[in-house]
C-alpha cells in the first residue's frame, strides 16, 4: 500500500482514536469492521502511527483478554470493618457462598429504594389502563452505577471483594418473585452462536461473574440452583452466591427455584470482562 492512498480522514480518525487510549488491537478490529483487509490495516495503522509493521502485526495477534474476578477466599474476607464470610466454595463452576455480603438494613434499604420504581415501571407501561400484570413485578428495575449512596457503597464492597473495577459492572438489578414465580435454568455468559451476541457484548464484552444478592428470606422455595452439580443455594437476607464462569461454561446453568411460600428480593451483579460503564 502506498503512503498516498490513506485519505486524510482515516489518518485522522485513527491518530484521534489511538490519542483516545485505544489499544492497537481494538483499533484493528475497528478497520477490520469497517471493511479493510487485515494486512490492509496493519499497514495503515503502522504508518499512520509511526510504528513498526512489527509491532502492529503483534497487536493484531494478540487475542483481546479481557479482566476476570478474584474469587473470595475462606473463610472470611474483610472489606474495611465489614466482613463477608465464605461459607461454601465449589471449583467446577466456581461458586461462592457468601453470608453477610450485606446488612439486614442495606437489605430492607435497597427494596425500599426499588419498591416505587417498580410501580412506576408498571404504570408506564400499561399505558393509561391502570391494569395490573402478576408476570411484570418479577421483571424488576435497573439501578444506575452509583445512582444512590447506597448503590455507591455495595458496588464498592463488591469491588473489593473480587478486585474489578466498578466500571466492568453492568448497573444493579432488583428483581421481585411472587408465589410460583421463577428464574428458568440459564446461563448468564452470552451464547456467541445467537444472533445479536455482537451486539450485547460490543460494551463490556462477555460477562465473567455473577453476584446474586438476597434482599429477604422466602418461607419457602426460591433458592439458586445449580442443577449440573447438584447444589442449592438458600435465599438468606444478607446473603448472595457468587459465581465465575468462561463463555460456554455449561457447569454455571443455575436457576432461581419457584418461590413457594412468601415473596422473593434479589439484586444481581453481572460483571463484564472489559469496562462497561463510558
Ligand atoms: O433468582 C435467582 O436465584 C437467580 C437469579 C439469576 O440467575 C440472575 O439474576 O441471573
Ligand atoms: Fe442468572
Amino acid at each position: 500500500m502506498n503512503q498516498h492512498t490513506i485519505r486524510p480522514e482515516l489518518r485522522e480518525w485513527i491518530l484521534s482514536t489511538s490519542r483516545s487510549g485505544c489499544s492497537l488491537s481494538d483499533l484493528l478490529k475497528m478497520l477490520k469492521d469497517a471493511g479493510y483487509g487485515g494486512e490492509q490495516s496493519r499497514q495503515i495503522v503502522a504508518r499512520v502511527l509511526n510504528l513498526p509493521l512489527a509491532t502492529v502485526m503483534a497487536a493484531s495477534k494478540a487475542k483481546a483478554v479481557g479482566l476476570r474476578t478474584r474469587h473470595p477466599q475462606a473463610p472470611v474476607q474483610t472489606i474495611g470493618d465489614h466482613a463477608v464470610r465464605v461459607a461454601v466454595s465449589t471449583d467446577a463452576p466456581v461458586v461462592r457462598v457468601l453470608e453477610n455480603l450485606l446488612t439486614l438494613q442495606e437489605c430492607d434499604d435497597l427494596v425500599a429504594e426499588a419498591k416505587p420504581r417498580l410501580a412506576r415501571s408498571l404504570t408506564v407501561d400499561v399505558d393509561g389502563r391502570h391494569q395490573t400484570d402478576e408476570r411484570r413485578t418479577s421483571q424488576g428495575m435497573f439501578f444506575r452505577i452509583g445512582e444512590t449512596p447506597l448503590i455507591e457503597r455495595i458496588e464498592q464492597r463488591i469491588t473489593d471483594l473480587l478486585a474489578i473495577p466498578v466500571n466492568h459492572g453492568e448497573g444493579l438489578q432488583i428483581l421481585h418473585y411472587q408465589p410460583g414465580q421463577e428464574y428458568e435454568p440459564h446461563f448468564d455468559w452470552f451464547n456467541p452462536d445467537q444472533p445479536g451476541f455482537s451486539t450485547v457484548t460490543a460494551r463490556g464484552g462477555q460477562r465473567i461473574a455473577s453476584v446474586v444478592m438476597y434482599l429477604n428470606t422466602p418461607e419457602e422455595g426460591g433458592g439458586t440452583a445449580f442443577p449440573r452439580i447438584g447444589l442449592t443455594v438458600t435465599a438468606m437476607r444478607g446473603s448472595a452466591v457468587y459465581f465465575a464462569y468462561d463463555t460456554g461454561d455449561e457447569a454455571s446453568l443455575h436457576a432461581g427455584l419457584p418461590v413457594l411460600k412468601g415473596e422473593k428480593w434479589i439484586a444481581t451483579k453481572w460483571l463484564r470482562e472489559r469496562p462497561y460503564q463510558a
